[in-house]
């Protein structure tokens, strides 16, 4: 049976909720079969991350080389990127031929910063030009453009100023963080927008929302759909995921990564 292929490049998370954990599940649940380079081992729980170790930079390096000299990804998404050295060596790896979900991981649900100032720079000059799609939540928005952002029509403006000056294919801006719907943004290139709205569910359990619903759309756009389709069955995915959670830990929980049937 052939399977469609989908690589993450992220950091891990012990209790299973966010980071490279919760991609592979993504990738199951969506029939891909899933591959997984780490880049940060994090001690973290539902109630906040306690310590990081990042990997070294020779040791991504042979994880990335084993991976693409036995079996090529058809698509890529790319997390917790603690370093610009990390960015460096992940550069090389990342194709405009292959699509490539970038999560701009900044800080956990928890609040705790992930990747150093340096890094977020890198990744914006660096890595971005290179991704299919770009995920920010409003606060890592806000953080890309350098302002708060408040209303639709600042969204607007700012997912047009990071389409063409920061040089992805489309970037979906989520409004998971503001006003009383989970509205989200998707802007393609040369394409009208689109936005998908859910009920907001009044609940602490989105630990790795994040990360579940990049995983999903790079595993749709692995099986050769379009960004829109992709999108529309991360954001089915992940409002089921966050409404069948299962009340897990003692902070934000994870979601229900098991929930989704079409
Ligand atoms: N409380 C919620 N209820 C329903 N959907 C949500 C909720 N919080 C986030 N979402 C949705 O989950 C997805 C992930 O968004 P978000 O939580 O912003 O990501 P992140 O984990 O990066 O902060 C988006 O589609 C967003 O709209
Ligand atoms: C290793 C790792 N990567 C990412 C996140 C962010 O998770 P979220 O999806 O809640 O933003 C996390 N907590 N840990």
């Amino acid at each position: 049976m052939k399977l469609a292929t989908a690589l993450t490049i992220a950091g891990t998370d012990p209790t299973g909720g966010a980071g490279i954990m919760a991609d592979l599940k993504s990738f199951t649940a969506r029939g891909v079969y899933g591959m997984a380079v780490v880049t940060s081992v994090v001690a973290q729980n539902t109630m906040g991350v306690r310590a990081i170790e990042n990997i070294s930079l020779d040791m991504l390096e042979a994880q990335l080389k084993a991976v693409y000299d036995d079996i090529p990804p058809m698509a890529v998404k790319t997390g917790m990127l603690a370093t610009a050295d990390m960015m460096r060596v992940i550069k090389p790896f990342l194709s405009k031929a292959t699509p490539y979900v970038m999560d701009p991981v900044m800080v956990a649900t928890s609040g705790d910063a992930l990747i150093d100032e340096e890094a977020r720079h890198h990744l914006i000059s660096e890595l971005m030009p290179l991704a299919t799609l770009v995920t920010p939540n409003l606060p890592e928005a806000e953080f890309l453009v350098g302002r708060k952002l408040t209303t639709e029509a600042d969204i607007d403006k700012a997912a047009h100023e990071i389409l063409t000056e920061m040089g992805p294919k489309a970037v979906i801006i989520k409004g998971g963080h503001i006003g009383a719907d989970a509205t989200d943004y998707l802007y393609v290139k040369g394409e009208e927008r689109r936005t998908w709205t859910s009920p907001k569910f009044d609940t602490p359990h989105t630990h790795g929302t994040g990360c579940t619903f990049s995983a999903v759309i790079a595993a749709e756009l692995a099986k050769g759909k379009s960004i829109a389709e992709a999108v529309a069955v991360g954001k089915a995915f992940i409002t089921t995921a966050i409404k069948e959670n299962p009340g897990l830990g003692k902070g934000h929980g994870p979601v229900n990564h098991m929930a989704y049937h079409e």
